[in-house]
């Protein structure tokens, strides 16, 4: 790997609701027909259900009493000039209280459309469009919401949401009550962050984005986050100078594996060579020292019955991976206190995780200037002295205080990863799959972190980048097979291909 480049930043912007107000309230600014953006947003969605279900004859809007109501009386309108079976339900007890929305459901009406008032069942459908709610839901959906978000969700048909899957919030990624489960879901004028990440993409199915003919310019909107994805890999791995041994590429310290843990540190240390750290040394209980060997010949591993054993490899390492199977008896309570002193000291980045998190967690200390954290949302929990509940109810503010509480870069792991160094941006890792939600996939990412701080990129790059080549090669590894099963030595096999974008297969 040669250095980095420095610009332009990998990766697209992803917004939050405050963004999309900002916009929207200069593009209507700008509109001479208060319902301009509607017209265009339900036509949008037009568009977007027929090119996804262009047979459907039978389709069912369900209409809320806000904007995205008036959405999508704007697509049934339309789809009902174009010979289709539509029928509008609305929530009960609400009309449209918004004027554009009550422009529209007129002109529904005007042009002979039927609306009903929810009554306990949908009428049979090909396709449900979702216009119930969009980035205006305040708390839960009251009862009434939820029955017809239940039956929204068990018609038996494809759900097209409008901006947002209802009842989720389109900027943390979780629902705090009932929430429509979409098969695609078109967003307007800006891609939401928590559509992304969380229980954000299981709610939102598959993703579009409609600009509605809005420029992003028009407002200067600050992002949330910055999403990368598997062509951003090359923004960080870049080809090695041909000149390269193995000095450049830096020595990885693995320390872990307790009794019992064993494979947690050699899966670590196994991702850390096939991510191309120069040297990898790893220091785990001397029962898992022959084993490990015979894994990979190519590691140097230590035996490390006590503390006293690391002695001379913590300043030999230009980086140190702490946690994986290390437990939180004595051994591992004493490593943990050696290794984060030492790496204080010296100091060398660090990355942290399983119990070293926890330790972390139950004996607080200040930790080196360049420290990357990885907790999943359980560990998150507990470094914040919070629930894993609260974590994923808002998994981008979690992130950010997790980073600002602890002055660390953090992954907070999981479906949509996100990275975040004190005050800065988050990223969000658009790629991996359900089958990584098995034992061992997280020390593979502190293997694959560890080594690229050791080849030179700074702790957020190393990170970012990290938990997206985890991610990737998450999905190649389950391109062939599925994703039931995938084992992390399927993950660690498939490391090196996606290591070297750009290179031959
Ligand atoms: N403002 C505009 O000009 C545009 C808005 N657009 C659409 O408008 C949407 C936003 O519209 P709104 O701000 O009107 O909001 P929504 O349509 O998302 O929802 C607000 C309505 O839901 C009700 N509500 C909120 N929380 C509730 C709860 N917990 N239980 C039951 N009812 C609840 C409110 O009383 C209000 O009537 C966007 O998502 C987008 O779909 C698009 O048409 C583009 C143009
Ligand atoms: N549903 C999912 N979608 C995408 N990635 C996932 C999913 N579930 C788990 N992962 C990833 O797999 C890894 C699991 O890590 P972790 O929970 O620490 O496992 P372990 O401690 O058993 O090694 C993380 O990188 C996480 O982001
Ligand atoms: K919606």
């Amino acid at each position: 790997m040669s250095a980095p480049c420095a610009t332009p930043l990998p990766g697209s912007p992803l917004y939050d609701e405050a963004a999309l107000r900002m916009l929207e309230a200069a593009a209507l600014a700008q509109e001479s027909d208060a319902t301009g953006l509607m017209q265009r947003a339900g036509q949008a969605g037009w568009r977007t259900l027929l090119a996804h279900w262009p047979q459907a004859q039978r389709i069912v809007v369900v209409c809320g009493p806000g904007n995205n109501g008036g959405d999508g009386y704007v697509l049934a309108r339309h789809a009902q000039a174009a010979g289709r079976a539509v029928v509008v339900v609305r929530l009960g007890t609400h009309a449209s209280r918004t004027a554009p929305a009550q422009a529209m459901a007129a002109a529904f009406e005007a042009a002979g459309g039927t609306v009903e008032a929810f009554a306990g069942a949908l009428p049979a459908a090909d396709v449900v469009v979702d216009a119930l709610f969009g980035i205006g839901l305040r708390q839960a959906p009251d009862a009434a919401a939820t029955a017809l978000i239940d039956a929204i969700n068990s018609a038996g048909a494809p759900v097209l949401a409008l901006d947002v899957p209802s009842g989720c919030a389109g900027d943390r990624g979780s629902a705090d009550g009932a929430a429509v489960r979409a098969t695609h879901t078109v967003q307007f004028l800006l891609p939401q962050l928590g559509l992304q990440t969380g229980d954000g993409p299981d709610l939102a199915g598959s993703l579009s984005l409609d600009t509605l003919g809005i420029d992003p310019l028009l407002a200067d909107v600050p992002p949330q986050a910055r999403r990368i994805a598997a062509a951003d890999l090359g923004h960080w791995l870049r080809p090695r100078a041909r000149n390269a041994h193995k000095g450049r590429h830096g020595r990885v310290l693995c320390i872990g594996g307790d009794h019992g843990t064993g494979g947690a540190v050699l899966l670590a240390a196994g991702a850390a060579l096939r991510s191309g750290a120069g040297l990898v040394e790893v220091a785990t209980q001397g029962a898992h020292v022959a084993p490990l060997l015979a894994r990979w010949p190519e590691a140097m591993v230590r035996r490390t019955d006590s503390v006293s054993a690391l002695a001379g490899a913590l300043e030999a390492a230009d980086v140190i991976a702490l946690g994986p199977g290390l437990g939180q008896g004595a051994w591992g309570h004493a490593l943990f206190d050696e290794t984060v002193a030492a790496a204080c000291a010296a100091p060398t980045p660090l990355v942290l995780d399983a119990d070293a998190l926890n330790l972390l967690a139950a004996h607080p200390r200040p930790l080196p200037p360049r420290t990357i954290l990885t907790p999943h949302p359980g560990e998150a929990a507990r470094l914040l002295g919070t629930t894993t509940d609260a974590i994923q109810r808002d998994r981008p503010a979690a992130v950010r205080e997790l980073a600002r509480r602890w002055n660390a870069v953090v992954v907070l792991k999981g479906a949509g990863s996100l990275v975040c160094a004190p005050d800065a941006l988050p990223w969000l890792v658009a790629a991996g799959n359900p089958g990584m939600a098995a034992g061992g996939m997280g020390d593979v990412l502190t293997g694959v972190i560890a080594a690229l701080c050791a080849q030179g990129l700074g702790v957020e790059s190393a990170a970012a980048c990290g938990a997206l080549l985890h991610a990737v090669a998450g999905d190649v590894a389950a391109s062939s097979g599925g994703a039931r099963g995938l084992s992390p030595l399927d993950l660690i096999d498939a490391l090196r291909s996606c290591a070297n974008p750009g290179a031959a297969a």
